[in-house]
């Protein structure tokens, strides 16, 4: 990974916010699309006109896209925004997505529902998503309020019991430095108490 993917880009945090408001409304019916694809018992027929509508709109977006990824932008406001991010991207629908809440204390927190795209074993979440959200949370809470570039080095997960669909909590912080490595410690929790333990290293790339 190069500093180059990272883009200063002057758009207002305002028009960010506007866009924000535009794109958030058509990513949440995209992920109402999936999670009704995946639980629909319709007929034959109604399966194969929804399959060509949604190849329509498909054609319709790409009238004019992007070559690659949308990348990571930021303003002078320190405004960071990044589209396409797997797990907090406004633009992505296969994005949960994770609404991060900063804690005084420095306790990073956020609450989310995962539901049928999300499952692993039957009912319950699938390890790689539950490391998925964890390992950003835990990036997030190493970059201390994006002050700083950090970068997953090892992630250890305990996956303790398996953490149901539905209603769970992230939670992270750090729990020590050392030179340019951050440590940092988390859980997945449902109603019931701490599903998953994860704790990690997270490294201050040198070329930052
Ligand atoms: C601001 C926005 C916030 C957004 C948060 C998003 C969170 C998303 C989290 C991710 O998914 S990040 C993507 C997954 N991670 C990567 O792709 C990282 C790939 N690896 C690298 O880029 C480099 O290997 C790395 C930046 C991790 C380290 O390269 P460096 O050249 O900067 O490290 P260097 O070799 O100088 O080592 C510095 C220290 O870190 C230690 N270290 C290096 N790599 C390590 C590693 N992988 N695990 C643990 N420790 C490591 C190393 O031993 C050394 O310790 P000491 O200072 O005690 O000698």
């Amino acid at each position: 990974m190069s500093i180059g993917e990272f883009v200063h880009d002057e758009t207002p945090s305002s028009e960010i916010d506007r866009l924000e408001a535009l794109y958030r409304p058509l990513a949440d019916a995209v992920r109402d699309l999936v999670d009704a694809t995946i639980r629909t018992t319709v007929d034959d027929a109604t399966i194969r006109r929804t399959q060509a509508d949604v190849e329509a709109l498909v054609a319709r977006l790409r009238a004019r896209q992007l070559d690659g990824p949308a990348g990571v932008r930021f303003n002078s406001e320190a405004r960071a925004w990044n589209w396409g991010n797997a797990v907090v991207g406004q633009r992505n629908a296969l994005a949960p997505p994770l609404h991060l809440v900063r804690d005084p204390g420095g306790l990073l927190h956020a609450d989310v529902v995962l539901g049928a795209a999300y499952e692993g074993p039957p009912g319950l979440v699938h390890g790689g998503v539950a490391a998925l959200l964890l390992d950003h949370l835990m990036g997030e809470t190493a970059s201390a309020g994006h002050s700083r570039v950090t970068l997953t080095g090892t992630l250890t997960m305990r996956y303790r019991r398996g953490t149901p669909l539905g209603p769970l909590r992230l939670e992270g912080r750090i729990d020590r430095e050392d030179g340019r490595k951050v440590y940092v410690v988390a859980t997945l929790a449902d109603a019931e108490g701490v599903t998953v333990e994860a704790d990690g290293v997270f490294i201050v790339p040198r070329w930052a």
